[in-house]
């Protein structure tokens, strides 16, 4: 099997390469083709990395080439990560529809030339934001299932993380799914929380012991008075504080902090990614949580699900299969749906546009 990367160059890009590599996920017969933009900045050091990359992995590294056109782009498996990003700054930030006015040509023009040249089979694991466009934009050119955005995969592995650290354990020893839109839209799915070792009661106990009584209800304007009061505080401060909060709360605030505080999540974004490529390159199903396009196949409080949201999904070769969102909590429930219309509205500007 053989992978692209869209945006090799990028932060997020060149570690989904590295890890790709160290992590053995691609064997020295496959094929990574790194991606960047002819006469763009990323044309030049596309052709750079592959030197480094060689040079840092020659005993196991795949065979490594690039590609400046998106009709040169040839893989089973295709990350999209190109384009711009919010700033890197405290209170840098740029809302969603301005980002998706920047990325949008962007994973247009990849789309249309997967749909033209591509096999037919690619799968393509969508990391560009906003995410839920990206999904809508290719999912549209290249069929639904063969389309999965990363980014629940990541909110999913830091509210495990955090739950984990709540409970003292390991985050290998939690399960359960975040939904919704990827970012501070996110919706963490208490109800899927699993905590091996402990059988149905006491792990009630332990999610009730964490929640504390809150509900999904005031999930807004927690994560809004958090950010207010981190932008006061000087970042070890504020990581400090961070601590505090309650573990769904940390799963949005902690990555905000990080992103804001310079050190971007470019780590943390690959290492999700991979994750995904390893699941589709592994052959097997494997139920993770991503970016969809739904077209009325699940129900949540008596309404049939379109558009694109994330959710628990089943993720195999060709892409992924089924989605998983029964029985939620009827503050899930209620969460995800204004959720699913908050992503409707912010891609409805784009639903005519190619
Ligand atoms: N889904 C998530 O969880 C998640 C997390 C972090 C970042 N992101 C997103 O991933 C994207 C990349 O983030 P980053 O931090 O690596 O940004 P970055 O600015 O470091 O890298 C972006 C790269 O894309 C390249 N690029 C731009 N247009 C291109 C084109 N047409 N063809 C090929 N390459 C092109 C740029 O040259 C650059 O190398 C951003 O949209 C960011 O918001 C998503």
């Amino acid at each position: 099997m053989d992978i692209a990367v869209l945006g090799a160059t990028g932060d997020v890009g060149r570690q989904v390469c590295t890890q790709l590599i160290e992590r053995r996920v691609l064997p020295p017969t496959s094929r990574l083709q790194l991606v960047g933009r002819r006469g763009g900045a990323s044309g030049r050091a596309t052709y750079g990395l592959r030197a480094d990359l060689i040079d840092a992995y020659d005993e196991h590294a795949p065979l490594i080439d690039v590609a400046l056109d998106p009709a040169d782009v040839v893989a089973d498996v295709v990350v999209v990560a190109a384009g711009m990003t919010t700033p890197a700054a405290p209170g840098g930030s740029i809302d969603r529809s301005q980002l998706a006015a920047a990325n949008h040509g962007v994973v247009a023009e990849y789309a249309r030339a997967l749909a033209e040249h591509g096999s037919g089979h690619e799968v393509v694991v969508v990391v560009s934001n906003p995410v839920e466009l990206g999904v809508a934009v290719l999912a549209r050119e290249l069929g639904r299932h063969r389309v999965i955005g990363m980014g629940a995969w990541l909110d999913t592995l830091r509210f495990r993380r955090e739950v984990a650290v709540s409970l003292g354990l390991r985050r290998h020893r939690i399960g359960g799914f975040v939904a919704g839109q990827h970012g501070t839209d996110l919706v963490p799915l208490w109800s899927t929380v699993r905590v091996s070792g402990l059988d149905a009661g006491e792990r009630r106990a332990a999610v009730d012991g964490l929640r504390t009584g809150r509900s999904l209800g005031t999930f807004d304007a927690e994560v809004a008075a958090a950010q207010r009061e981190l932008l006061d505080l000087d970042v070890a401060s504020a990581y400090a504080r961070v601590d505090a909060l309650p573990a769904d709360l940390r799963a949005v605030i902690r990555p905000w902090l990080t992103h804001t505080s310079g050190a971007k999540t470019a780590t943390g974004t690959a290492g999700a990614t991979v994750d995904l490529l390893e699941t589709v390159l592994d052959g097997r199903e494997i139920v993770v949580a991503g970016q969809v396009q739904l077209a009325g196949e699940v129900v949540v409080g008596g309404r049939r699900l379109t558009g694109v949201l994330g959710a628990p999904v089943v993720l195999g070769p060709d892409g992924w299969t089924r989605v998983l969102l029964d029985d939620l909590a009827a503050d899930e429930a209620e969460r995800l749906l204004a959720c699913a219309d908050r992503i409707h509205a912010s891609l409805a500007p784009w639903e005519a546009r190619a």
